[in-house]
């Protein structure tokens, strides 16, 4: 049994919290908001974010990071990507020993272009941080809550610290945690898959089909491991959980946020109002803009990312972006993969 701290009592955060505590360890989930913590504690329910969830008697909520953490050698990350920084730089203050960080946040930085584990890497002084870990795959809040089969990831430079993590994560009912070690693999398939679920969201909105959706599915995967690979990922990553598996599961499902924005601006509502009806994270929008500015910066074609760049910011209409990816030179469908896979054995 172990003590861990849980920053962020959003959904995932809260989920993550219930296995934790479903196995065994003593969960203290800190969140900034007064009304979520007391929730937690008064009523065990987090009424905002996981409704209908009851949760364990033993996860307590603080609202103050410096209690939460005392005490504690591992930290759950789980935050937006727009929020690390600001969670780091306080976690950075009140830490006094070196933490093993586990993000479980799926985006990619706009304008650094940073992977969230270098952020953390960043952020993080060397003397407060033990390791990093990132545990991500196909994995909705709501079905982890109702104790749903889910299987994950666990990933670290380390990878110790990735099977400990395993460990700590691993649930014989219904929490099914694998390793892998290409951390960039993991990292890349889990934030630019958001993507892809927008782009999904949009054809279902639009009123289009399952061949279209296939289409966005198959062809996403191609270019999210064409820039993965240039980053420096193994394609095999791709494949796997954090590749195709959550590419299934957002782009197939109803809780998945980045799928039901996408679906609102398909049906023709603006970004923004969107974005305010969702009332909680649509990290594909952010990570849009980060993975067209990789695209252009390592000169990998991006087709599907371009379109939906042009239709967040750039005013261009759901109806016209298909049209115009569909009308696009016409090519050989493993050409791209095939000259990659040259490059990485030359
Ligand atoms: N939900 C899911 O099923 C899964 C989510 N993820 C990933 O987990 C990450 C977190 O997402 P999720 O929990 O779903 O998001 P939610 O929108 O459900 O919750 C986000 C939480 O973070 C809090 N937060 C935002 N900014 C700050 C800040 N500056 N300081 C402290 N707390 C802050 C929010 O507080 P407030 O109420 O004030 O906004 C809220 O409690 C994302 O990267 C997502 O992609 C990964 C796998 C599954
Ligand atoms: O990452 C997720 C499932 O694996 C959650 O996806 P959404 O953020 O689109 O809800």
């Amino acid at each position: 049994m172990e003590k861990i701290a849980v920053l962020g009592a959003g959904s995932w955060g809260t989920a993550l919290g219930f296995v934790l505590a479903d196995n065994g360890h003593d969960v203290r989930i800190w969140g900034h908001r007064q009304e979520i913590i007391d929730g937690i504690n008064e009523m065990h329910e987090n009424k905002k974010y996981l409704p209908g969830v009851e949760l364990p008697m033993t996860m307590r909520g603080y609202t103050s990071l410096e209690e939460a953490i005392l005490g504690v050698e591992t930290v759950i990350l789980a935050v937006p990507t727009k929020a690390i920084r600001e969670v780091l730089q306080s976690l950075g203050k009140v830490a006094t020993n070196p933490l093993t960080i586990v993000h479980v946040s799926k985006g990619i930085e706009p304008d650094t272009l940073l992977r969230i584990s270098e952020m953390i890497e960043q952020e993080m002084e060397p003397a407060k941080l033990q390791d990093v870990v990132v545990l991500s795959g196909p994995s909705h809040a709501e079905e982890v809550s109702r104790r749903q089969p889910t299987t994950v990831t666990s990933s670290s430079k380390n990878m110790k610290a990735a099977e400990k993590v395993q460990d700590l994560f691993n649930n014989h009912q219904y929490f099914r945690v694998y390793t892998n070690p290409d951390v960039i693999g993991v990292e890349i398939g889990g934030a630019l898959k958001n993507i892809i679920a927008l782009a999904a969201g949009i054809t279902d909105g639009l009123g289009y089909g399952d061949n279209a959706k296939a289409a966005l599915m198959t062809r996403g995967l191609a270019e999210i491991a064409r820039l993965g690979s240039v980053l420096g990922a193994n394609p095999l990553t791709f494949s796997g959980l954090t590749g195709i598996g959550d590419l299934i599961v957002t782009c197939t499902s109803v809780h998945s946020r980045n799928w039901r924005a996408g679906n609102m601006l398909g049906k023709g509502h603006k970004l923004e109002e969107v974005l305010d009806n969702m009332g909680m994270v649509v990290e594909g929008v952010r990570t849009t803009k980060a993975a067209y500015q990789l695209a252009e910066k390592y000169d990998v074609k991006m087709p599907i990312t371009q379109a939906l760049y042009d239709v967040l910011f750039n005013d261009v209409s759901a109806k016209a972006a298909v049209d115009s990816l569909m009308s696009r030179t016409k090519t050989h469908e493993m050409e791209d993969l095939a000259n990659i896979l040259g490059e990485r054995k030359n």
